[in-house]
């Protein structure tokens, strides 16, 4: 079985264990390796033939600092014939013009470089204004909100992975 790789960048943390939790989801160690973005990893990519994407969204619409960093290196990496998910954590009340909008950034990017994306997540069960994650109505990946509805989480990403399951075929 191809081995999955998770991507994340977490400045304070809650990114970081939503992808503990995703990991766990899926089977573990043995079926997702992690690499934390701020480690210079990303080049590893190209190993995985399925990536699971995770940033939050910082600073008004922007990408995590790690992912920032990474960010212009995407442009020489070939995502064709790859299978990609996103996740992301964001604030729905605090930052409603812009939730999530780090993880339709990056989805933008990898698509525009041959990635297909799967995991899209219904938007109905949040309460916000805009997003550059939305795709035809729906989140181009898991949306996850730590600093208001953390009760939530734990059932998002058991929904989410089962879908996941079945798309890529676990
Ligand atoms: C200064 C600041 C700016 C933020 N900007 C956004 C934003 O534009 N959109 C959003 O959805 N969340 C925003 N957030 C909320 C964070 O994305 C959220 O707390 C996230 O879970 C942090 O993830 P991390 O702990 O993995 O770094 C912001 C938070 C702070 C403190």
């Amino acid at each position: 079985m191809a081995t999955i790789g998770l991507f994340y960048g977490s400045t304070t943390g809650k990114t970081a264990d939503a992808a503990e939790q995703i990991q766990a989801a899926l089977g573990g160690e043995a079926v997702v390796a992690l690499h934390d973005i701020a480690d210079g990893d990303e080049d590893q990519m190209a190993e995985y033939d399925c990536l699971i994407i995770g940033c939050p969204t910082w600073d008004i619409g922007e990408l995590q600092s790690d992912w920032d960093g990474a960010f212009p290196e995407l442009d020489d990496m070939d995502f064709s014939g790859k299978t990609v998910a996103y996740f992301g954590t964001g604030d729905q009340v605090g930052y409603a013009d812009n939730f999530m909008d780090a993880i339709g950034i990056l989805e933008e990017k990898i698509t525009a470089l041959g990635g297909k994306t799967v995991g899209y997540w219904p938007a109905d069960d949040y309460d916000f204004n805009e997003s550059r994650a939305l795709r035809h109505g729906k989140f181009c990946g898991l949306a996850l909100d730590e600093d208001n509805e953390s009760d939530k989480t734990a059932k998002r990403i058991q929904a989410w992975t089962a879908q996941l399951k079945q798309e890529l075929g676990l």
